[in-house]
């Protein structure tokens, strides 16, 4: 397997021979059988906070199309955008430790700083999504990337830490066209080559999170390559919707680069994994 991707050759089964912790304790997606899940008292409300949004990039990476965001932090733990953003520069800002763009409770101890958002879907409506509900398969799966900011450095760090990601998902459901999810597939067709990345400004996450913010949460890991087993999953229970055109734009990204073959990336999400004992909890 030259390069980990989603085809015949280089798809989730392949994964194992270059990334064998994909049989690993904690694999992610998982199937939740909600009548085995079990209602935790403890867990607390969800408090996305992604206020003020500014710049940052949407890119394609041959894997997914992600929005990028700038989760620097300077040495005083204030947050800083670079400067050339033209942007509000929060380091100046008295507060030192402003709190744009992080992800605190639910299942979580400590500050998740956002990192980027991507997407996951399939060669069909009929199925797309990576985790699963009581069998059942969304169209496509939203993943927020936050990692822990107040015990680890930086994302590539903390992303080998067993409590060093939190993602939260949030399925996409076939119905109404989705109006927040138009300013993504409208730039899909500016970064359809793999590696293509342009300016993406005003964009803030939380507008694509449902009304509730009722979750289940599990120890698991990243689903692509490499596998990390350090993400603690906070699956929103009540999904977005979004129309088939706007799917057909996803679908239409190439896998490849402009020198390469031209291949459309139809699907991108990886089968459900053995649970192997761990728990779903709900709040
Ligand atoms: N799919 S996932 O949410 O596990 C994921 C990450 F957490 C981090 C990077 C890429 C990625 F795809
Ligand atoms: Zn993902």
């Amino acid at each position: 397997m030259l390069h980990w991707g989603y085809d015949e050759h280089n798809g989730p089964a392949h994964w194992k021979e270059v990334f064998p912790v994909a049989n690993g304790d904690r694999q992610s997606p998982i199937d939740i059988k909600t009548e085995e899940t079990k209602y935790d008292p403890s867990l607390r409300p969800l408090n996305p906070n992604y206020d003020p949004a500014s710049a940052k990039i949407i890119l394609n990476n041959g894997h997914s199309t992600s929005v990028e965001f700038d989760d620097t932090v300077n040495k005083s733990g204030s947050f800083q955008l670079n400067r050339s953003s033209l942007l509000p520069d929060f380091s100046c800002s008295d507060d030192e430790s402003t709190t744009a763009f992080v992800l605190t409770g639910g299942p979580l101890s400590g500050t998740y700083r956002l990192r980027q958002v991507h997407f996951h879907w399939g060669s069909s409506d009929e199925a797309g999504s990576e985790h699963a509900v009581d069998g059942m398969k969304y169209a496509a799966e939203l993943h927020v990337v936050h990692w822990n900011a107040e015990k680890y450095s930086s994302f590539v760090e903390a992303a080998r830490q067993s409590d060093g990601l939190a993602v939260m998902a949030v399925f996409l459901k076939i119905g109404e066209c989705n109006p927040q999810l138009k300013k993504i597939t409208d730039h899909l067709d500016t970064i359809r080559i793999k590696g293509k990345r342009a300016l993406f400004t005003n964009f803030d996450p939380s507008c694509l999170l449902p009304k509730s913010l009722d979750y289940w949460t599990y120890f698991g890991s990243l689903t692509v390559p490499p596998l990390l087993e350090s993400v603690i999953w906070i699956v929103l229970r009540e999904p977005i919707s979004v129309c088939s055109e706007q799917l057909a734009k996803f679908r239409s990204l190439l896998s490849t680069a402009e020198d390469e073959v031209a291949c459309c990336l139809l699907r991108n999400y990886r089968p459900p994994q053995p649970l192997k004992g761990r728990e779903v909890r709900r709040n």
